[in-house]
């Protein structure tokens, strides 16, 4: 309120000053002209207007300079609140990976986009996602880092509901690999590492061999060290993707998401992908949101969402049985092989 008057009021003292300069000066130079007063009474005058003058304009600038430091005093007491919020609740170290949903539903402005959602995958297991567009693959998945607070429901990590987790824990332990990639004008090996960022060129290779990235990368001109990005070398969209999917991997969080996030990849890299990541020595938890049952098909569980509920789940083979969504998608994917499906070899 107090600074509402003063920026109210103080450009006005700053206007009035100059008018008043102006004034002076006019009414000065007639009085010299007519002969009224000497030119050297005028400069002297003058001098002691501008002594009047400058504090005056100095006032307007002050107040400039005031609502500028409000605002941005506005914005850091924001971003402290952020800070403090992330470090509220309980902190945990490495969570084992567990998650469940307990009726969950939620909505972002009046329609349910999620209805009455429950699953559990323990720790190192997978669960798969599939849905056409729209159905609320994505907003489940942001549910579990709080991107958004829940409506209806719990949602559960160790047992322990994800809102009663410090942000900041929380969100250290998952990764989450989106379909849309973002690289630095940076080298290979750098923009890698902003997963983790003292990261040894050893864990670096290691997860670009996961990621189907290894090989490209070595024939790239210098190679780990290519610059890439805007100033750099162009890369395609799927080794832009693989990039991005080694990052997400190399932070090795217990719990690992992947949005669509291997769309891009032709379906025999998509496959030697994924085998790596379902393999059973990796012990973080997986999500895969994925269009394609090639890349589903090995997980421990799959759900098949539609207008934000649960209407198929169980594992490929069960979903096959139940000759549902799941088994037209599959026989839509896999028309070579029908002879086989007509057989029930697969
Ligand atoms: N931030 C948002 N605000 C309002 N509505 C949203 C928001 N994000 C998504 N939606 C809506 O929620 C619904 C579910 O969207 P969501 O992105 O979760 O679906 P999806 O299954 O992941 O789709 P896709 O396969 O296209 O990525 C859609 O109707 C979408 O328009």
């Amino acid at each position: 309120m107090k600074s509402k008057i003063w920026g109210k009021y103080f450009p006005t003292i700053e206007f009035l000053g100059n008018a008043a300069l102006i004034l002076v000066v006019t009414v000065g130079g007639m009085f010299v002209i007519n002969e009224k007063i000497s030119l050297g009474t005028l400069v002297a005058f003058n001098g002691y207007m501008w002594m009047i003058v400058w504090p005056m304009r100095l006032i307007g600038w002050l107040s400039n300079i005031l609502s500028q430091a409000n605002a941005s005093a506005k914005k850091i007491e924001k971003i402290f609140n952020e800070i403090e919020e992330d470090f509220k609740g309980i902190e945990l170290d490495r969570i084992h990976g567990s998650i469940e949903f307990k009726n969950v539903s939620f909505k972002y402005e009046n329609e349910y986009v999620l209805k009455n959602i429950n699953f559990k995958i323990d720790e190192g297991k997978t669960l798969a996602i599939m849905g056409p567009t729209g159905s609320g693959k994505s907003t489940l998945i942001s549910l579990i880092s709080r991107f958004y607070p829940i409506d209806e429901g719990e949602i559960l990590i160790d047992g322990i509901n994800v809102n009663d987790i410090s942000l900041n824990s929380l969100r250290k332990n998952i990764s989450i690999i989106f379909q849309d990639t973002f690289l630095f004008s940076e080298s290979v090996k750098e923009n890698i590492k902003y997963g983790k960022g003292n990261a040894t060129d050893k864990e670096i290779i290691n997860v670009c061999k996961e990621a189907q990235a290894h090989d490209f990368i070595m024939k790239l001109p210098e190679k780990y060290d290519t610059l890439i990005g805007e100033r750099g070398l162009g890369l395609s969209g799927g080794q832009k993707q693989r990039l991005t999917i080694a990052r997400g991997l190399l932070k090795n969080a217990p719990i690992i998401i992947f949005d669509d996030a291997t769309s891009a990849l032709d379906m025999d890299t998509e496959y030697e992908l994924l085998e790596s990541i379902y393999s059973k020595e990796k012990q973080n938890t997986k999500i895969i949101i994925a269009h394609r049952i090639s890349a589903v098909k090995n997980a421990d569980e799959i759900i098949f969402l539609e207008n934000g509920e649960i209407v198929e789940r169980g594992n490929h083979y069960e979903l096959l049985e139940q000759k549902g969504k799941y088994f037209e998608i599959f026989k839509e994917q896999f028309k070579d092989f029908e002879d086989l499906i007509r057989d029930e070899v697969i």
